[in-house]
Order: C-alpha cells, then structure tokens, then sequence
C-alpha cells in the first residue's frame, strides 16, 4: 500500500516536473487543463509529441467552432506518450496495456473538407499501460492511405461512412478510372478507425468494413506496419467486411463478408499466423435487396449468428456517392429481419428464422440454450437494440453532438435478447433482456468477461445513459440474471466511452471468484472519460461493486473512441 502511494506520488511529480521543463508556448489562450485538440483553448501538456501538416492546416477552422467536449474534437497532435499521473489506487497485477481505436482527427485542410460523421474520424490509437501501480499513456493516428491522401490533398478522397468526397472527373480517362475505382472499391476508405483485435500471434490489426481497411500496427510504439494482406482471393469480390471480427480461444479470427452482388453473407475464419481467410459457409439473404449491414456479429461455441437487419446495404450509394436514406444504408423493414445460426464445424445453415424488426449496430454475446440431455434447443443472442429505429446514425452526425439542440437527443436502447429454436421454427423472439430504465434507456458499447466470449454469461458492462442526454453519459454494469444493474456517472455531459474488464491472471469465474475475499479486488473495468471542460481521464472501476477505484489524469481529452483490447504484460 505504502509502496503504491510512493509510487503515485512519484508518477505525479515527475509529471508535473517534465511539464514545466517541456516549456510549450501556449497556442491559444491559456487555461488549467491542458488537451491536444485543435478547438479547445488551452496549453500543452508534458510528453513527447510532434506537430504535423494536418495539426496546423486545421486550427484556423477549428479555432471558429467552439467546442469544450473532447469527444467531438480533432486531436491537434498527431503523436503523444508519457507519463500519467494515478488517484486512488491500481490493484499491482494490473499489468498490461489498454489499446483502443477510434476517430482522431475530422477536420483536413479548410472546413469545406470536413468530415461530417463521428464515424467518419480518422483513425487514432490510444493507449494506457498499467504496471506495478503505475500508468503511461499515447495517442497516435493510424496512417492509413485515407488519411495520409487527405492530409495531402487537404481534403477527404475517399467515401467513409458519411462523406461522399466529390471527385469530379475533368476529362473521359478520369470518368473511366473513378468508375473502375468505384466498383473496385478503390474510391472506398481503408480508415480503419472501428476495432483493434489481437490476432493472437503476436499480430494486432485495426479494422474498419472495407476489407483493405485492415492495417496491422506496433501496440507498443503505435505506429502503422502496413495494410494486413490476405492471401485468399475473396477481396477480389467481396471488398466488405464486418466491423468486429471476432477471436475465439485466442487464436481463430472469424467475420462475416457481406455479399452486394448476391445478396448473402460468406462466413470466414482464419488462423493465427495465416493470411488466409477460409470460406466455411454462405448465408443468403432472405429480403432484398442487399444484404443488412453487419457491423458486428455474434458467435457461440458451435455456431455463427448471421444478423439479417432491415438496415440494408445501398449498392448504388456505394457505388455512385448517391445518398442512401441513411448513408450508406436504406431502412427497408418490409423487406422482413431474419437471424441465420451457421454450423462452424460444417458451414451449413442449421436455423434460419424470422424475427421482429430490429436495428442494432453492437451485438454482446450469444450462447446455447441446452435441452435436458444437453443437446442445444436454441441460441440466445443479445445486443444493444434501438426499438428498431435507424435515428441512432443520425444522432451520431458531429453537427448534432457538437451543437445539442434538444438536450435529449439520444434515442431510446435497450439490451435486445433473442431467441432462435434450433428445432425448425419459422419464427425467433426478440424481448428486453431487463427493464430499460435501470439503465436510462440507453445502452450500447457493450463489453463482457472475454472468458465467457460465446458461453453463457451473468454480467455485461456498457455505456448507458442518465436522463437527459444527448450521447451515453454513464457505464453500468448489468446484471442479466437478476435483472439488476450498478451505475457509474460523473458530471453532466462526460462521454465515458466503451468499458473494457479486465481480470486478475488466473481468474476463471465470471465475477464471484475464487480467490475473492472483502479486501481483494480480482477484476476491474476501465473506460477512457472525455470532460466537458475539454479534459478526460480514465476511469478504473471494481468489477464487482463497480465502484471508482482509480481516475488515472490524462493531460488532455481525447475524442470519443470505438473499441479496444486488453495487452497483457510489458510493454
Ligand atoms: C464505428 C461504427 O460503429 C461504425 C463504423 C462503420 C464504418 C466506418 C463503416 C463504413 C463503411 C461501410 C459501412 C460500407 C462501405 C465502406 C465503409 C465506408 C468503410
Ligand atoms: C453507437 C455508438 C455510440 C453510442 C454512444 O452514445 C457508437 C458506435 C461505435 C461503433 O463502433
Ligand atoms: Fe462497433
């Protein structure tokens, strides 16, 4: 115990030591807590960092938009790392890095460029690494080729999720090149600013749904490796992708490649240490006309779960930069909403049923329901569900974060259970998993023990929200089987973003484990927190209370990010 305050204190010395010492100038006008972002006015924090072309070009726009939440704001450094300063106490096996991905920098060139979505970010890496009590932290952008063009032509040339670049050909060879570009896929992003996943080999990949959008990166130092090379053919047709593939025992990749051209999905799985992704079974889509947009999936032990959303894939906006009804996607809920169960030892579609309509951008976790003699009788699947109403894009555009108008924007979710029979039924369930106003009608961001990753499982933590809100405001900690919850807030308007737990090495049980006792923590949840005063922190919680144990300072807010993994060991 003596030992970790000394340390603390120590970590918070040295920063406070190294601040004076890096002896910035102020940018804008100075003020106590010091971010990196382009529109927030304040001065720079300790650390290394290096200054880049999209950095200036950006300032004299963002200084004209005045926002003080973080989450909303383009970094204004391309790189930081040093050391953070600790409050309350870490648990000492603590030891290991959180590595999350999501949107850095929205603003290239002059604000005509700018990007509009919050999906739209270009990709940028944080990480805070735990040991002995103590914590260091980095950000750094992903340079994938979207970003760098933009950065040199001052202006977005792909299409991202809610930006169509105007490329307008000047002469026919142009015509020609942008329309094999866009049927290629060309003229989409590799911005893979959605997940990073551990291959489990050594290898961590960030990844956004284009397939080229796969680029393996140094969780240590942060830097870009290059884009990840399949060695299959299947790009040469499918150049999408699920937003999270999913790692079962640590070593086998899984993902779905939706299918534009005959509606359907291909399931693919590939090895740790391979480049090969191995087709192991198709599902065709049941409504029309494209297949429902697959931002995540969900597996069990022996199955694949399809999602079928009446949220479909518009070819022509991807082809043509037409505007979809909702981006790249039309809502068509006429077209009906199936959920496919997929064999993974033999491909083949073992229940492909009808469900009520949906619309859900994260799935938590599904598992097999078994009969007395323990053959599965169903697949339980639960996701964050948004009483199937696609506004949940729409409230995520930067326009509407940045500028609230109506104070209780965010529309109503709630933790979706279905119920698929395996034994031939036409038609699965969809209910509430619990009551939604335990957890302010809002719950997304949804994280689990990953040791229950496809099993049954008790606990989810999540981003939820406290009324009113216009974006989750909370975490909670979820309780499926008692349908109970445990809370955590700060002020109003911080944007705690997705909870990741993390436990002790060794520790198998969900949450009541075996070497708990009152005064030993075995597990924690931490959340990376931007301020509304343009700061942020990250927030480390009991696993099992849900209690604050630690706030570890960051020296500046970071935009809202997406999703992220636990590194075990040194960094
Ligand atoms: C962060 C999140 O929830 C979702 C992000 C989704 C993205 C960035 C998806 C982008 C795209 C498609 C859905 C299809 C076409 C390509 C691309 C723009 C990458
Ligand atoms: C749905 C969402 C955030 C909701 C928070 O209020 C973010 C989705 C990110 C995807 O990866
Ligand atoms: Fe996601």
């Amino acid at each position: 115990m003596l030992l970790s305050i000394l340390q603390r204190q120590s970590a918070t010395q040295r920063n406070k030591g190294a601040s004076m010492a890096a002896g910035y100038l102020p940018t804008l006008s100075a003020a106590p807590m010091p971010p990196l972002l382009f529109s927030s006015q304040h001065t720079r924090p300790a650390g290394r960092s290096v200054k880049t072309a999209a950095s200036s070009a950006s300032e004299a726009s963002s200084r004209c938009r005045a926002t003080k939440l973080s989450a909303w704001t383009s970094v204004r450094q391309e790189r930081w790392e040093g050391d953070l300063a600790v409050q309350g106490h870490l648990p000492l096996w603590l030891n290991g890095t959180y590595l999350r991905n999501g949107p850095g920098v929205w603003e290239v060139g002059d604000t005509s460029g700018a990007l509009d979505h919050l999906f739209d970010g270009y990709a940028m890496l944080a990480r805070v690494s735990f040991r002995g009590g103590r914590a260091t932290g980095a950000h750094r952008q992903l340079e994938s080729e979207a970003y760098k063009a933009a950065k040199e032509r001052g202006r977005p040339l792909l299409r991202e999720f809610g930006h169509s670049p105007n490329n307008k050909p000047s002469n026919l060879l142009d015509q020609v090149c942008n329309i094999a570009g866009l049927i290629s896929g060309g003229a989409l992003t590799d911005n893979a600013n959605v997940a990073v996943v551990p291959l489990g080999d050594g290898r961590v990949m960030c990844v956004t749904e284009t397939t080229k959008g796969s680029i393996l990166i140094n969780p240590y130092t942060l830097g870009t490796i290059g884009r990840f090379r399949y060695t299959d053919m299947l790009g040469a047709v499918n150049m999408l992708q699920s937003g999270h593939p999913v790692v079962t025992g640590g070593s086998e990749l899984w993902t779905l490649l939706p299918d534009l051209v005959r509606p359907g999905y291909l399931v693919v799985r590939m090895a740790a240490g391979s480049n090969e992704r191995k087709v192991v079974g198709r599902v065709c889509c049941r409504g029309g006309p494209a297949p429902g947009w697959v931002h995540s999936f969900a597996v069990t032990e022996n199955y694949v779960v399809v999602p079928e959303m009446p949220l479909r894939y518009s070819a022509s906006s991807m082809l043509w930069s037409e505007p979809a009804q909702f981006y790249l996607f039309d809502w068509l809920p006429a077209s009906g909403s199936f959920m496919h169960v997929v064999r993974k030892s033999t491909g083949k579609t073992v229940a492909s049923v009808e469900v009520p309509p949906f619309m859900a951008i994260h799935f938590i976790n599904a598992y097999e329901e078994k009969r007395e003699d323990g053959q599965p009788a169903a697949v339980i699947v639960d996701c964050c569900e948004y009483y199937a109403d696609p506004a949940i894009l729409d409230t995520l555009a930067l326009q509407r974060l940045r500028s609230p108008r109506n104070s209780d924007a965010f529309p109503d979710g709630r933790v979706g259970r279905f119920r698929i029979p395996l034994d031939g039924s036409r038609f699965g369930e969809l209910e509430s998993a619990m009551d939604p106003d335990e957890h302010g009608r809002g719950m997304d961001m949804c994280s689990i023990n990953p040791s229950y990753l496809g099993k049954e499982y008790r606990y989810a933590y999540g981003c939820s929200a406290r009324r009113p809100c216009n974006f989750l405001n909370a975490l909670t900690k979820i309780d499926l089987v008692e349908k109970t919850v445990k809370n955590w807030h700060d002020d109003d308007g911080v944007a705690p973003s997705e909870p990741l737990f993390v436990a002790r090495p060794g520790e198998t049980n969900e949450d009541d484990g075996q070497f708990i006792s009152t005064n030993t923590l075995e597990r924690v949840v931490i959340s990376i927190v931007s301020d509304v005063h343009g700061g942020g922190y990250v927030v480390v919680l009991d696993g099992k209370t849900f209690e604050e144990i630690a706030r570890v300072r960051l020296p500046y807010g970071l935009p809202y990010g997406f999703h992220g993994c636990w590194i075990p060991g040194k960094i």
